[in-house]
């Protein structure tokens, strides 16, 4: 998907909101169990129910890749049945020598047909740029995360005080356009939104941590806002686990219409519908 539609799909949806598909087998409702593929059944369910309050899709590909080869086919499942002018990522956080990467390219853009993958910047140029070598396609890398860890080492100084996120922002936004990178900024970081905004002015964001990981939404689009809006918000247990009952699906989309609006009020705020 082009930056453009992208951002079509926000005016008209009127929602920067990304559904995160982390679908634990331990939380699904117990009634789907019996079912040939549960996983499936309830992802289905879910964006059945969501669709039309977010624009985005995010499976992280722990909860299917620790399933063995069902869990592949239950992904695969989910990603064609997610409706083509949505936003598809595979939340894979990838990236290897660039030998390697070329086949991580080829799983999530040709077999899977995903939009765009997140990746560790970790092991530099090489790692990404195969992904970026599809033209079509997105690859997200991460700059700031929502966790504890983060601290480790993202926020250390080099000699002239520079942090190591902000130096990856700067050498990674010379490797790929705002039309084909974006960057992850934890929501539980508002402080460090408007520093990564500063950096990097047109890229777009991915920004989980509001929901379950009590990050802010208005915090985000305060400190992250750009002029085509330059956001995707994503939310996952907040959202798939309002209910693990029989109503989870019914739960579920409350709990998106919610976001969404509160999302319509800032789009609205901020003149971009
Ligand atoms: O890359 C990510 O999506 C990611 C980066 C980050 O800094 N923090 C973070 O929580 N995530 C992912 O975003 C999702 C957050 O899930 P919830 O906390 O349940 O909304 C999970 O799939 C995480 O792996």
């Amino acid at each position: 998907m082009t930056r453009e539609k992208l951002i079509q799909e926000i005016k008209s949806t009127k929602s920067f909101l990304c559904v995160g598909l982390d679908t634990d087998m331990d939380r699904i409702p117990k009634h789907l169990l019996d079912t040939e593929d549960p996983i499936f059944e309830f992802n289905k369910a879910i964006i059945d129910a969501t669709k039309d309050h977010c624009v985005a899709y995010k499976p992280n590909i722990a909860f299917y890749e620790c399933l063995g080869p069902k869990g592949w086919e239950s992904l695969k499942k989910t990603i064609d049945y997610i409706p083509k002018n949505k936003f598809t990522i595979a939340d894979a956080k990838r990236g290897d020598i660039g030998n390697t990467s070329r086949y991580y390219a080829k799983t999530f853009f040709e077999y899977m047909d995903f939009d765009a993958v997140t990746i560790a910047p970790y092991m530099g140029e090489d790692s990404i740029t195969p992904f970026l070598e599809y033209k079509d396609k997105w690859v997200i890398v991460l700059a700031l995360t929502s966790n504890k860890g983060a601290l480790d080492f993202q926020f250390m100084t080099d000699l002239s005080g520079e942090k190591l996120y902000e130096n990856v922002l700067k050498k990674t936004s010379k490797w790929g356009s705002a039309e084909q990178l974006m960057y992850v900024v934890g929501a539980t970081r508002s402080e460090g939104i408007q520093s990564v905004r500063n950096i990097v002015p047109n890229y777009f964001f991915l920004v989980p941590g509001i929901g379950a990981q009590g990050g802010s939404l208005n915090d985000t689009a305060q400190y992250g806002w750009n002029d085509d809006c330059g956001l995707l918000v994503n939310s996952s247990r907040g959202i798939l686990y309002a209910s693990e009952g029989e109503d989870f699906a019914s739960k579920a989309q409350e709990k998106a219409i919610e976001v969404q609006q509160e999302m319509e009020v800032i789009l609205k705020d901020k003149g971009l519908i």
